[in-house]
């Protein structure tokens, strides 16, 4: 995936807000990558625009190969639903169906086959297996995220976006999630696009990119803790004079 000279703008006149600006990247396949920066710094916007949620002002989004600022409403839906994946915060898991019915549902909507084994292999990688017929009302968080990891895993997805994704989960369930992802992304070659805030799941990632006032600032190849650390501090005395 590339995205090149992206740019959002809310609002005009004196009161529009760069929310993402000329933003350039590639996201390799099997790349896990993080993105930080200070709150309002355009990363959510940044995320939605890759993943085709919103429509960019300038600049275009690729996806294998296909420029996704030009398809229709119809074929970025099949776009969306086929080739991507989402982890919100908000787990988005409808309330009336089984875990199991959860995780196979996108499948069923493009009238795709489930492949029983990887269902079970990453039903299993995550701890899932003896909560596949609890609805979500019946889960914990942690389980419900789960849920949601696990449904975006088994449509193959190219690309996985996620949000926050440990944001609402205890240390221990967070952990186990960062590196169910990041063996998603070894074994099955998939692009990670991930937004957080915190400097250990960003250390999960193969890189982080660094945004700031809509513009993306650094990027730290194999990021550790201190160098996370560095970075974002060096952004926040930036912005807060
Ligand atoms: N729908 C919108 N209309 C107007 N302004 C918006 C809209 N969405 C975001 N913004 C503005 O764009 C900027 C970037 O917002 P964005 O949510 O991408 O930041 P963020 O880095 O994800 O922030 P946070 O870390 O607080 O979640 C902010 O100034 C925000 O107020």
């Amino acid at each position: 995936m590339e995205c090149f000279n992206l740019s959002k703008v809310y609002g005009n006149g004196e009161t529009a807000v760069h929310a993402v600006n000329a933003v350039s990247a590639r996201f390799e396949r099997a790349q896990f990558t993080a993105i930080m920066g200070p709150s309002g710094s355009g990363k959510t916007t940044l995320l939605h625009l890759l993943a085709g949620l919103d429509t960019p002002t300038r600049g275009k989004v690729e996806i294998d190969g296909r420029d996704i600022t030009a398809l229709g409403d119809r074929e970025l839906t099949d776009l969306r639903r086929d080739r991507i994946g989402f982890i919100f915060q908000a787990f988005n898991l409808l309330p009336t169906l089984t875990a199991e019915q959860n995780i196979l549902l996108p499948l069923k909507l493009s009238g795709r086959r489930p492949d029983r084994p990887f269902l079970d292999q990453i039903v299993s990688s995550l701890g899932l297996s003896d909560r596949l017929s609890h609805r979500p009302g019946e889960l914990s968080g942690g389980q419900q995220q789960r849920v949601a990891v696990a449904r975006a895993l088994l449509t193959r997805p190219a690309v996985i976006f996620a949000d926050e994704p440990t944001g609402a989960l205890d240390l221990a369930t967070g952990r186990a999630l960062l590196t169910g992802l990041r063996d998603a992304c070894r074994t099955l070659g998939q692009t990670i696009v991930m937004v957080t805030h915190d400097p250990v799941a960003a250390t999960y990632a193969d890189r982080v990119l660094f945004m700031a006032d809509g513009h993306l600032r650094y990027e730290i190849i194999k990021p550790a803790q201190d160098s996370v650390l560095t970075a974002m501090k060096s952004l926040s005395e930036e912005v807060t004079p």
